[in-house]
């Protein structure tokens, strides 16, 4: 398989006389287009010549961006490979001259057939957090941006992508039996709110969507940290449970508004911090971009002791691939 600084290397050769990249698109759904918050954050950020977006997949084959033609570079990425608005996402990206790239966990998955290039990443159990979706999508960001316009901490975000996998594993360990008392605690509660901002922002998102509504059937929904004060605070009350991923990196002022506004107020929040989590042996100036592979991966220690104290397995589903949708 060929690394992700290959394959981009490969689209820039292609496009040389096209007038080179000019657009990337990240496009998927649910956790999948999750996973690509970083990514985008990231081009955002330190991007000065190329132009991002990420889309849900439906909203993407419903409303093309403008400037899809073969300048831009598609990124999609479906886990299983068979998400029908991500399959049409690549195959009309192509039909308009863009370079795409497939992330999929599935190899042989119909989705593989519409891309230009297919990654696979590690999944489950004791996987490499290196080289699992979110670490490749935003490989692919840092790779455009370093063989385009050059990224000056380079070096440092490969340092960083050296010491995420040790870093997570110990951060699993140190929550362990603060996840148990959490499952108790919040068990037979009927809606737990997600707050979190910055680069990070997906896991928190993702946390809410696709544990506590689909896998636990608990109504959630993410709150950005900065947004708290302009409409959620409102609900602010001594019984309403809040989750609340607090980042490292530019986030974090963010973070603590809201934080020291809930501490005041509310009683119920569960803070996970990246800081006490361990983050902070990665350089500031890249730090942002790792807060999601941690909490993504922290999340997991909490969610199957919640699914096991109230007896709903993470697999149930009412609806998913079931009924037709
Ligand atoms: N909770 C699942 C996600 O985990 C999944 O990523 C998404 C799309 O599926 P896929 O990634 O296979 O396209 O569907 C749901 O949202």
């Amino acid at each position: 398989m060929m690394s992700m600084k290959e394959i981009v290397s490969g689209i820039l050769a292609s496009q040389v006389d096209k007038g080179g990249v000019k657009y990337v698109y990240y496009v998927a759904c649910g956790g999948s287009y999750a996973a690509f918050y970083p990514a985008k954050a990231f081009l955002e950020k330190e991007a000065k010549g190329l132009t991002v977006g990420l889309y849900n997949s439906g909203e993407f084959i419903n409303n093309l961006p403008s400037a899809l033609g073969e300048n831009a570079v598609v990124i999609v990425a479906s886990h299983k490979g068979n998400t029908p608005e991500t399959i049409k996402a690549a195959e009309l990206a192509r039909q308009h001259g863009a370079s795409v790239i497939g992330l999929t966990w599935v190899m042989d998955s119909p989705l593989v057939a519409h891309c230009d290039y297919v990654e696979s990443y590690t999944f489950g159990d004791n996987k490499d957090i290196a080289e699992e979706k979110t670490m490749k999508g935003l490989l692919s960001a840092v790779e455009l941006l370093q063989q385009t316009e050059g990224y000056i901490h380079y070096d440092d975000f490969l340092d960083g992508v050296s010491k995420i996998n040790r870093i997570v594993y110990r951060a699993c360990e140190h929550v362990a039996e603060r996840a148990l008392t959490f499952a108790q605690e919040y068990k037979d509660d009927n809606v737990i709110y997600t707050v979190a901002s910055g680069a990070g922002y997906g896991a928190a998102y993702l946390q809410s969507i696709c544990i506590f509504m689909e896998m636990q059937w608990i109504h959630s929904a993410c709150i950005h940290s900065g947004e708290f004060f302009h409409g959620p605070f409102e609900i602010t009350d001594a019984n309403t449970p809040f989750f609340f991923q607090l980042s490292e990196g530019s986030a974090r002022p963010v973070d603590e508004r809201a934080l020291n506004f809930l501490k005041k107020y509310g009683r119920r929040i569960e803070v996970v911090d990246a800081k006490e989590l361990g983050l902070s042996t990665i350089k500031t100036t890249v730090i942002d971009y790792f807060n999601h592979s941690l909490f993504n991966n922290v999340y997991p220690v909490y969610n199957r002791a919640l699914a096991m104290a109230r007896q709903h397995p993470l697999t149930t589903r009412r609806y998913m691939w079931k009924v037709e949708y």
